[in-house]
């Protein structure tokens, strides 16, 4: 990490639109960006492929050291995700493995285990970083700090979509209560719980298309 590299922080709930935003900023900037949460989906698919008990603290802190993941940029614009050289883009982005993060992620061991991994991400020209805690534990000393929110409602009907283009097979309600589960969940964990850092400018998306999100985000880097 450069002390000089600019860095953005976007934090926020799961659907508030984080990778959708930090990636189009990163893109405009052309900056790093790192998906903090792959990181945390990654660890959970891999100790599910080990058979690893997601109730064993110790084996699921060994897994979050071991595990390889690496980031590509595909020619569609997606970001694909090799996890121990297995492409898992597609298994990390269910609700099943969204959950599984959010429970190993309560784990301060594993958090830590994932600190410096996070950290090397920030290289020169820039970084954008999107998550739980970039802005309040990861990168506290930031350039600058989003805080993204919409209604729970609006974040279910997003990933609905978003699901269902992609030919997965959810329910409306089903996805209102995980989201809302999860929400609890990353919220009232002991460490480094989902929240907004002081600092922060906080940006409620709801009713919002994307472009105003990212125009108002690139307005807050220039300002
Ligand atoms: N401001 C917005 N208005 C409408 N849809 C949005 C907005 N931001 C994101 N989306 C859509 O919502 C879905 C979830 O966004 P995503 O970036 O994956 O959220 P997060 O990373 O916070 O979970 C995506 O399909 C995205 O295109
Ligand atoms: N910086 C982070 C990023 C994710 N997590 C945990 C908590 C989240 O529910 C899961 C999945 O995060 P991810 O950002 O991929 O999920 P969403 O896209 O917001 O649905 O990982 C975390 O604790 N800290």
């Amino acid at each position: 990490m450069t002390a000089s590299t600019p860095i953005l922080t976007i934090d926020g709930p799961s659907g508030s639109g984080k990778g959708t935003i930090s990636r189009l900023v990163a893109q405009q900037l052309g900056w790093h960006y790192l998906d903090s949460g792959a990181l945390y989906r990654a660890v959970g698919v891999a100790a599910g492929w080990a058979d690893i008990d997601l109730a064993d603290p110790a084996a699921l802190v060994r897994c979050a050291f071991d595990t390889n993941i690496r980031f590509r940029d595909a020619a569609d614009g997606e970001l694909r995700v090799i996890v121990n050289d297995v492409d898992a883009t597609d298994e990390l982005r269910t609700e099943t493995a969204g959950a599984a993060a959010s429970a190993i992620a309560a784990i301060p061991e594993v958090r830590a285990a994932l600190k410096d991994r996070q950290r090397h991400f920030c290289e020169p020209p820039g970084l954008v970083a999107d998550g739980r805690d970039m802005g309040t534990v990861i990168f506290p000393g930031a350039d600058w700090k989003v805080f993204l929110t919409a209604s729970a409602e609006e974040r279910a009907e997003r990933r609905y979509k978003q699901l269902n283009s992609k030919g997965v097979s959810v329910t409306l309600a089903g996805l209102l209560r995980e989201i809302l589960a999860r929400d609890a969940r990353d919220a009232q964990r002991a460490v480094a719980p989902l929240r907004p850092a002081d600092d922060a400018v906080r940006i409620d998306t709801t009713g919002l298309g994307i472009e105003d999100v990212v125009k108002q985000v690139l307005a807050l880097v220039k300002r």
